[in-house]
C-alpha cells in the first residue's frame, strides 16, 4: 500500500520539478496570459486576477514545499521566485513590445510612453489639467493622438456624430464600468443602449421644458438667496471665493428640484458634508479619471488607499435618496420621475441616478459659471454692455425671475462663449469602437479602440472658429464669420447622451449671471489676475474649477 501510494507521489514530484525548472513554460505562459486579458474588457477585472495569481503562486510555494526539491523556505521562495520572474517578466514584456511595435494603433502619432500604458496619464496630470495636456500633445502631433495603448484623441468635426449619433456602432466604453460594482448603473454610465433608452425616457421628463417651468419658483428662491448672501459680503467689503459660492449654489438647486432637501450650503456659507466628501475625492479622481482600471481596484478596498472621499460621496448620496422615499414630498421633484412608489426598497441603479444626479447636476453648472464671471472679469466692456442688456430688462426690479430672463440673446451669446472656452468636459467622452472599426473623414479607425474627443482643444481650434482664443460673445450673433463650424461647438454633447439636463443649467446660468450683473459689479481683487481658476483646475472628467477670488460692488 504505502509504496504504491509512494510512486504517484514521486511521480507528481518529479513532473513538478521538471515543470518548475522549465523556463520555456514559464515564459510561453507569460505570453499566452498576455493573449487571455487582451481577448475580452480586462479594464475592470484586476480584483479577480490579482487574488488568482496569489493564489497560484502561493499555492505553487505550498507544493514546492511539500513535494519538490527545496529543503527551506529561502529555497522554495528562491524557485518560485525565479519562475514568478520569467512568467511576470515576459507577460509584461510581452505586453510592451505588442503595443509598441505591433499594435494596431502603431501607425498613429504620439509620445512614446503612452503607447506602453495608460499610467502616461500620471505623468500628464502631475503637470496640470489633464485636459491641457491633451491640448498640448495635439499641438505637437496633430489632429489625432495616441494618448494610450488603445486609446485616440481625436480632434476633428466628423468624428462627432461618427462617435455619438443615434445610429452610430460606437458605444460607451469600459471606463463607464469603473464603480458598477458598488452603486450599479446610472443613466450616465449605462452602456447598454437599450437600456439607456429606456431609463432616459424618465429622465427626459423630470428635466423637460413642462417639469422645468414647474422648478422655476425653487430655482429662483436660491438665486435671491445667493444675491442676498453675496450682497452682505459686499457691503463689509470681503472679498468672495465665487468658485465657492457657485458651487453651494448648484448643490441647493439639485438638493432642492432634485430631491426636495435643503442642502442649505447658501445659506451656511459653507459646503455640506456631500459636498465636502464629492470635493475631497477630487485630487485623487482627476489622477485616476484616466486609468480607470486602478480607480476600480482603490474603490474596491472601501476606505482604504484614499478612497474614503469616494465611497463617503457615495455613502452620504445615498441617505439623501432613503430619506428623499421616506418623506414623499407634495411637489414633484427630478427624483420622483425615476422611483417608482411601489418598490419597497431603493434599486441600486436609482442609487447610482441619485449620485449621478449630484455629481453631474452640480460641477458642471458651478464651474462654468466660475469661469464666465472669470472672462467677465477679464473683459470689462462686455461686463458693461451684458449689464446695460440686463438693465433694460429689469426695469426697477432688483431680482429677474428666470421666466424675465426670454428677450437677453446677447447673455446667451455670452454663455455659450464661456462653454465654447470652458466646457465643463474638457477632455470628452470616452467611446469604443466597434469590432470592425469605423472610419473617421479619410481616417480608418481600428476596432475596439477607446476614442475621446476633447472639447476644450476642439472648441479652441482654428480650423472651426475664428480667433479661437478670443472670449468673443458676438461670434455667436453678429459676427457668425468667426464660427467656421458650428458644428464643432458641442459643450453638451449630441446624439441619444446629450446631456439630459442642459436647459436646467442653461436656465441656472441665465439667472445667477443675470442677477450678479444686475446687482454688482465685479472685478478681480486688486493685484490678483484671476488664473488661480485656471491653475488650480482638476479634470475629474467634469472639471472642477480652481479658487476665483472677486471684488463685488454694488450697483445700488
Ligand atoms: C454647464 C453644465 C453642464 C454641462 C456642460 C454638461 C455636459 C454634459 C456632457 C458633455 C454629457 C455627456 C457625458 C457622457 O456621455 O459621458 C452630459 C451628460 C449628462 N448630464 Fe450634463 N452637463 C451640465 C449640467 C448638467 C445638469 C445641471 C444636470 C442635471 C442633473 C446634468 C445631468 C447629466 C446626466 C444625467 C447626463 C447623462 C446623460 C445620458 O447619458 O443620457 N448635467 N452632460
Amino acid at each position: 500500500m504505502t509504496s504504491a501510494n509512494a510512486q504517484p507521489l514521486q511521480l507528481f514530484s518529479m513532473q513538478w520539478t521538471d515543470f518548475m525548472h522549465n523556463k520555456q513554460i514559464w515564459i510561453a505562459l507569460g505570453v499566452i496570459t498576455h493573449q487571455i486579458i487582451s481577448s475580452y474588457e480586462s479594464d475592470h477585472t484586476f480584483h479577480i486576477i490579482l487574488p488568482a495569481w496569489a493564489l497560484f503562486w502561493t499555492s505553487s510555494g505550498v507544493v514546492e514545499y511539500t513535494t519538490g526539491p527545496s529543503q527551506s523556505a529561502l529555497e522554495v521562495l528562491s524557485t518560485v521566485g525565479s519562475s514568478a520572474a520569467l512568467y511576470f517578466g515576459a507577460l509584461i514584456s510581452s505586453i510592451l513590445i505588442y503595443r509598441a511595435f505591433f499594435h494596431r494603433l502603431c501607425q498613429f502619432p504620439g509620445p512614446f510612453f503612452a503607447r506602453l500604458s495608460k499610467l502616461y496619464a500620471l505623468n500628464v496630470t502631475s503637470k496640470g489639467p489633464y485636459y491641457e495636456g491633451v491640448d498640448r500633445l495635439h499641438q505637437k502631433y496633430g489632429s489625432i493622438v495616441r494618448t494610450g495603448p488603445q486609446e485616440l484623441s481625436i480632434v476633428d468635426v466628423d468624428a462627432i456624430s461618427v462617435l455619438n449619433s443615434g445610429t452610430s456602432k460606437a458605444k460607451k466604453s469600459a471606463w463607464y464600468d469603473h464603480s458598477r460594482f458598488i452603486e450599479g448603473v446610472s443613466l450616465h454610465t449605462a452602456r447598454d443602449k437599450t437600456y439607456h433608452r429606456e431609463i432616459r425616457k424618465s429622465w427626459d421628463k423630470a428635466l423637460g421644458a413642462s417639469s422645468l417651468r414647474h422648478y422655476s419658483p425653487r430655482i429662483n428662491r436660491h438665486g435671491t438667496q445667493l444675491i442676498d448672501q453675496l450682497a452682505r459680503r459686499a457691503t463689509k467689503g470681503e472679498a468672495v471665493n465665487i468658485s465657492d459660492w457657485t458651487n453651494y449654489y448648484s448643490g441647493d438647486v439639485i438638493g432642492d428640484i432634485g430631491f426636495s432637501n435643503d442642502f442649505g450650503m447658501v445659506a451656511a456659507g459653507g459646503r455640506n458634508e456631500l459636498m465636502k466628501s464629492m470635493h475631497d475625492a477630487g485630487p485623487l479622481i482627476s489622477y485616476l479619471n484616466h486609468i480607470s482600471w486602478c480607480g476600480n481596484l482603490i474603490l474596491r478596498t472601501g476606505n482604504g488607499l484614499g478612497a474614503k472621499p469616494m465611497v463617503d460621496f457615495m455613502q452620504w448620496a445615498y441617505k439623501v435618496l432613503r430619506h428623499r422615499k421616506k418623506n414623499p414630498p407634495e411637489e414633484r421633484d427630478i427624483i420622483s420621475w425615476l422611483l417608482d412608489p411601489k418598490d419597497e426598497d431603493i434599486p441600486l441603479n436609482r442609487n447610482a441616478d441619485a449620485r449621478v444626479m449630484i455629481a453631474a447636476g452640480t460641477d458642471t453648472t458651478a464651474s462654468t459659471l466660475t469661469w464666465l464671471i472669470y472672462e467677465l472679469c477679464r473683459n470689462p466692456q462686455i461686463q458693461s454692455r451684458l449689464y446695460k442688456d440686463v438693465l433694460r430688462v429689469a426695469g426697477d426690479k432688483i431680482f429677474l425671475d428666470i421666466d424675465d430672463i426670454v428677450d437677453l440673446p446677447y447673455l446667451d451669446d455670452v454663455i455659450n462663449e464661456g462653454l465654447r472656452l470652458h466646457p465643463a468636459v474638457c477632455t470628452g467622452v470616452p467611446r469604443v469602437t466597434p469590432p470592425e472599426g469605423l472610419k473617421i473623414g479619410n481616417t480608418m479607425i481600428p476596432g475596439n479602440v477607446n476614442t475621446w474627443i476633447p472639447m476644450y482643444t476642439l472648441h479652441r481650434s482654428p480650423k472651426y472658429f475664428a480667433e479661437p482664443l478670443v472670449f468673443e460673445p458676438e461670434r455667436w450673433s453678429s459676427k457668425p464669420e468667426m464660427v467656421i463650424n458650428k458644428h464643432a461647438f458641442i459643450p453638451f454633447l449630441t446624439g441619444p447622451h446629450k446631456c439630459v439636463g442642459w436647459q436646467l443649467a442653461m436656465r441656472e446660468m441665465r439667472s445667477v449671471v443675470a442677477n450678479l450683473l444686475l446687482n454688482f459689479q465685479v472685478d478681480f481683487v486688486e493685484g490678483d489676475d484671476g488664473e488661480s481658476v485656471n491653475r488650480q483646475a482638476m479634470d475629474c472628467f467634469a472639471v472642477q474649477a480652481g479658487p476665483l477670488n472677486v471684488k463685488l460692488t454694488m450697483r445700488k
